[in-house]
């Protein structure tokens, strides 16, 4: 029986719009609506895209966007200064620098992508990469939670898919996907989200060895190592759930991790490239600047 596809296009539709509702119940209280400050250095053309649907979804939801959009030949002391001023700004809540950050051009210095993250002020930090909400969230204790992964806990929990008691292997080990995800599973509580906890956790990645035998002992196999399909079908445990956090272009073609025919012929239940972790990638980051604006409203 061919796999289920998890449509994650219409479970972000239906976060965005309790988002909206949750937006519209904050501004009725008689608060300013939340506001995301988008930073794009560079003319990257996939930074480009994410960037503009992003600003297409805060408007959608009622929350204000502004983009900063900064040359590739910005210095490592300009862009800092530029966190600097969004962080002062109280009509900003949230700030997320688009990643990757460009190469340098010429001989100037490069941008240390870490040491950027880490200027953006914890409470205006809506990707959660800064070291205190990564720490939070290791503690069990998160205060945002990163958009991919709690995008798919997310669709997991509305999709009834129970993680209690069962085997996901994360592959892939990136600050922003397969290390909180990992994390996120594994929790005793619900503290990252509802009812999905409690998983036994494998962190694959590009070096393990035996990874074709591991992935085949996943219940749920998570795939989030950015290489185009490389889960291959034979890879899969029959009736395991699979999730492709993977978006490679391929010759003007969108693929996912996953080798998505092959693989829909084995699992039960599967996430398409495009419209599967993406949109919810972006549904969660609407969350998130609605948390921000409820968190410094509280302050
Ligand atoms: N600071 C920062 N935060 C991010 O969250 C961040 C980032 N930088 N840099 C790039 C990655 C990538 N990312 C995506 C979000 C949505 C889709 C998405 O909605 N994709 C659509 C297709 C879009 C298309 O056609 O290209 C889909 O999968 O259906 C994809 C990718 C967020 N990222």
């Amino acid at each position: 029986m061919p796999a289920t596809r998890l449509d994650g296009k219409k479970i972000a539709l239906e976060i965005r719009a309790e988002v909206a509702k949750a937006v519209e119940q904050f501004v009725a209280e008689g608060n300013a609506p939340p506001k995301l400050a988008a930073v794009l250095v560079g003319e990257d053309p996939a930074s480009q895209v994410y960037v503009r649907n992003k600003e297409r979804a805060c408007e959608k939801t009622g929350i204000a966007s502004q983009l900063d959009r900064l040359p590739a030949s910005t210095s490592p002391t300009e862009l800092l200064e530029r966190i600097d001023q969004l962080n002062r700004d109280p009509s900003v809540n949230g700030i997320l620098v688009q990643l990757p950050l460009p190469q340098p051009t010429g001989d100037g210095p490069a941008l240390d992508e870490r040491a950027v993250l880490d200027a953006v002020d914890p409470i205006k930090d809506v990707d959660a990469f800064s070291p205190i909400n990564v720490g939070l969230l290791m503690q069990g204790r998160p205060r945002f939670l990163p958009c991919t992964p709690h995008g798919i806990v997310q669709m997991l929990h509305r999709c009834n898919i129970a993680t209690a008691a069962k085997h996901v292997v994360v592959v892939g080990r990136s600050e922003i996907v397969g290390k909180p995800m990992a994390m996120m599973l594994a929790q005793k509580d619900g503290s990252c989200g509802p009812e999905t906890a409690n998983a036994t956790v494998t962190i694959a990645h590009s070096r393990t060895k035996n990874l074709k035998e591991i992935c085949l002992s996943a219940d749920i196999l998570i795939a989030a190592v950015g290489r185009p399909e490389m889960i291959r079908g034979d890879m899969i445990q029959p009736g395991a759930v699979v999730v492709d956090v993977g978006i490679n272009r391929v010759e003007d073609r969108l693929v996912g991790d996953v080798a998505f025919d092959e693989a829909a012929e084995v699992a039960s239940a599967i996430t398409p490239v495009p419209g599967g972790v993406g949109p919810l990638t972006i549904a969660m980051l609407l969350h998130n600047t609605l948390l921000a604006a409820k968190l410094q409203a509280a302050k």
